[in-house]
């Protein structure tokens, strides 16, 4: 209870002129203006309300919690390591090929033959994940079906094969969808009305995931957003027996938006019609969101997948919630990434401390596995 002084202390303390210097003075500060308002307190009130003020004083103190920069490292619930990251490489099948994607800042998209002597350093700085997405470039590789996304000579079954051979310490995620090999761009099988074909499109989608998969790759990522894809590439992982070392993550809250811009250029996975507002998620739909995370969970899901992420930061926590016991991933998409670097090329901010910025507040939320461009900086930065 707080006794009518009390809260005038109370008042007084507000009003103080405290916390002035700055943190790594604050021991100083501290003492100064506890002792004055205690001197305060006691010359307008009783000793009965100077100790109801003295403890409402005490619980006010928040800086003593992290005035020490180790001491500030241990507010945060997690901390990102390198073990959380997983870095997206885009593999296209002209395989000599480096070439920088001009909307995605510092990102190549390479050949096969580019991708171990690129990796490398990167493994021995502490990469433990890669998620691969394919872009068949050759005329004539792209249908109405999707046909190439499992060619067992295509980009993506090769470099699994390949990094599974040469860094038998990588995790290797395979991305499914459609929408880079199909002629219309969009990420399944579509009716004659142009709109998905929910059940080829999933028989297909779970067709693919079982291919990467029997290439060795760890995890089978399904990012088409089809409706009921969990539970066919779970069952057929099943029927084929491998069902128990092989990780099925799901882009279960994938949201339609502007922020896929980049990756779509350097994927060449732009719709040729229409656009993908009927399988994504609205964006403003937290609860269309929450039954895809439920519904995925119960489909057989091993992992929970929002995306984009600081746009989304009530999904992650959501996800979080709803999924307490599974892994919770947050893939900064394409665009965050190149807005951060925009405005940090336009001054606003320094790259490197957005970078660790928006990963904590991605961390903060529920995410433990972060997907994202700046995963070779972060090993970088990690390390000192
Ligand atoms: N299904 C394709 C896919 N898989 C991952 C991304 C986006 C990743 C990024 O923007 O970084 C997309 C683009 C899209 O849905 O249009
Ligand atoms: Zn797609
Ligand atoms: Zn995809």
């Amino acid at each position: 209870m707080m006794s009518f002084s009390g809260l005038l202390q109370d008042l007084s303390l507000a009003n103080a002129p405290r916390r002035r210097g700055e943190m790594s003075n604050s021991t100083i500060d501290d003492r100064a203006s506890r002792a004055s308002h205690i001197s305060r307190g006691m010359s307008y009130a009783s000793t009965a309300a100077t100790s109801v003020s003295i403890s409402g004083d005490i619980s006010s103190q928040l800086h003593s919690g992290y005035s020490h920069p180790l001491a500030r490292s241990w507010q945060a619930e997690r901390q990102l390591t390198k073990s959380m990251l997983i870095y997206p490489l885009f593999i296209s099948d002209n395989d000599d090929e480096e070439v920088l994607i001009p909307s995605l800042p510092n990102q190549y998209r390479r050949g096969i033959n580019k991708l171990v002597p690129f990796l490398e350093p990167l493994v021995h700085k502490g990469l433990r994940s890669v998620v691969l997405f394919g872009v068949p470039m050759k005329p004539g590789t792209k249908d109405a079906l999707g046909t190439s996304a499992d060619d067992p000579e295509g980009p993506v079954i090769q470099s699994i094969r390949l990094l599974r051979q040469r860094f038998p310490q990588l995790f290797i995620v395979a991305d499914v969808c459609l929408c880079e090999y199909t002629s219309h761009g969009h990420c399944g099988i579509l009716k004659d009305d142009g709109s998905l074909n929910n059940q080829l499109s999933v028989d297909r989608i779970s067709d693919v995931a079982i291919s990467y998969a029997r290439a060795g790759a760890h995890c089978v990522a399904p990012s088409d957003m089809n409706d009921g894809r969990i539970r066919a590439i779970k069952l057929k992982l099943i029927e084929e027996g491998i069902v128990h070392n092989v990780t099925l993550m799901s882009y279960a809250a994938k949201f339609s938006g502007c922020l896929y811009g980049p990756f779509r250029d350097a994927a060449g996975s732009s719709p040729s019609f229409g656009d993908r507002r009927c399988y994504q998620l609205p964006p403003g739909g937290r609860g269309l969101a929450r039954r895809a995370i439920i519904r995925d969970m119960n489909e057989g899901a091993d992992i929970i997948m929002v995306k984009p992420a600081s746009q989304y930061l009530d999904i992650i926590s959501d996800a979080k919630n709803l999924a307490p016991d599974l892994p919770i991933a947050a893939y900064q998409v394409s665009g965050e990434f190149a807005m951060i670097h925009a405005a940090a090329k336009a001054g606003v901010f320094d790259l490197k401390a957005m970078a660790f910025e928006s990963t904590e507040g991605i961390l903060r939320a529920g995410a433990t596995i972060v997907i994202s461009y700046f995963v070779p900086e972060f090993l970088d930065w990690l390390s000192n």
